[in-house]
């Protein structure tokens, strides 16, 4: 059976899934599993569709201490044990800087295009890349296709896209890109099935996970998001700040004696949740915490949801409805109906009951604004590009704009 592998490599996970192709062209869930908890709890799940399980299995901390291990245990996992044998292999890719729009067939050009954006994003493209070099090296002739976290975007207004730098630093690239688009792709394309009376006005998807941002969308299409240049922006985040006075890194620079690239991993990988609670990178273990610097993590982590939804309503100048998704946003009751009453001012009031449920819909009836939990499914859009480009080949040659 022709089947298409999806691989999603996270800053806490990686995710995959496999599909089938069936005659018609439509995709149909084979294979559906995560390696999550790395550096905390690392365990491999795995089930077929229908939830029937395949492997759940935990692991000491050090045998998956990093997204590579995880990457290795999942490889191992698809090749030994679920022996699938795909026709082609879509991945996710978090940056396509100013070069590429839309999802792309790979070759060694494309990759070598793509390693120049390792430095804005050092928690994801380099695992992202891993596995698209280690196939073109192995497996040379199966089609590979790169979808990208920042190509939904790039419907934003030139406006909303720059920085108050000199232009010519936005000609190289120096622009706000945004991410986790292929999240928002989804929910953008599922929404007219859940609500499609507001699927087309003023809408806020708060994509809530180890990374986070919110994306202001009207029509379906991004028009702000709170990311920027790197995935460094905006909300809190498992390990990173979210936003951060420029001065914070001079400080750090000129008064610390800090590297630039001691800098790169400190703002990577010590801050955010992990840093500000000293407890952990993961809400889970935030939420249980009775230690009150974890108690501030999860407070700021809400609080700044807040402001940023109120950055965003300006932006959209109103809005017709809120959607949580990601795994924070899907599976904690608790975080929602925190940043909902954030949004009290907005006319957002929940549905307790409903909330706990993890409804669809978990907005009280006299809610102003309709509030949605969407389970995100950034694989399934991966396949259904990557299927896209198998059935009518190369997409155009990317714009020659430079990230130097
Ligand atoms: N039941 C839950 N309650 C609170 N947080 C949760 C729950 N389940 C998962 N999470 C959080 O979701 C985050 C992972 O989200 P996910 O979207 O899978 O991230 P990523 O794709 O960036 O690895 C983890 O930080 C974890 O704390
Ligand atoms: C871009 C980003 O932060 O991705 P993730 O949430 O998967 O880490
Ligand atoms: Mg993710």
């Amino acid at each position: 059976m022709d089947s298409i592998l999806v691989v999603n490599a996270g800053s806490s996970s990686v995710k995959f899934q496999v599909f089938a192709v069936e005659s018609e062209g439509a995709l149909r869930r084979l294979i559906k599993g995560q390696v999550d908890g790395i550096g905390n709890r690392p365990r491999l799940r795995a089930s077929r569709a229908g939830n029937d399980p395949m492997a759940d299995r935990a692991y000491p901390i050090e045998a998956i201490p990093d997204v590579p291990a995880a990457m290795q245990v999942a490889g191992e996992w698809l090749r030994n044990e679920a022996r699938i044998n795909p026709l082609a292999v879509g991945h996710r890719v978090v940056h396509g800087g100013p070069d590429y729009e839309r999802p792309v067939l790979v070759d060694h050009g494309v990759v070598a295009r793509l390693e120049r954006f390792v430095t804005l994003a050092p928690l994801h493209q380099p695992h992202n890349l891993a596995p698209i070099r280690s196939i073109l090296a192995n497996f040379p002739t199966i089609p590979q296709v790169a979808c990208f976290d920042t190509a939904f975007h790039r419907t934003h207004a030139p406006l909303a896209d720059h920085y108050a730098i000199p232009h010519q630093l936005h000609a190289e690239g120096v622009r706000r890109y945004g991410f986790h688009g292929l999240s928002y792709e989804y929910i953008s394309r599922a929404l007219p099935q859940i609500a499609p009376e507001v699927a087309k006005r003023r809408v806020i998807v708060a994509h809530l996970g180890s990374g986070a941002s919110m994306c202001a969308m009207k029509n379906g299409l991004s028009v702000e998001s709170t990311m920027g240049f790197t995935a460094l922006d905006g909300l809190p985040m498992g390990t990173r700040p979210g936003q951060l006075d420029p001065g914070v890194v001079l400080y750090l620079l000129s008064e610390k004696g800090m590297t630039a690239s001691k800098v790169q991993d400190f703002l990577y990988r010590d801050c955010g949740l992990k840093g500000l609670s000293g407890v952990s990178n993961d809400m889970r273990e935030l939420e249980a915490s009775l230690d009150p610097q974890a108690k501030l993590a999860v407070d700021y982590f809400v609080y700044r949801i807040g402001l940023n939804a109120g950055m965003l309503a300006a932006a959209l100048q109103g809005i017709d409805a809120f959607v949580f998704t990601a795994g924070i946003g899907e599976n904690s009751s608790g975080i929602r109906a925190r940043v909902a009453e954030q949004l009290g001012w907005l006319g957002v009031a929940l549905d307790p009951a409903e909330n706990t449920r993890h409804s669809r819909l978990i907005s009280a009836k006299t809610s102003l604004v309709p509030v949605y939990v969407v389970p995100t499914d950034e694989e399934l859009m991966i396949a259904q590009h990557t299927l896209t480009l198998l059935m009518n080949g190369q997409s155009p040659n990317p714009r020659q704009e430079r990230v130097s």
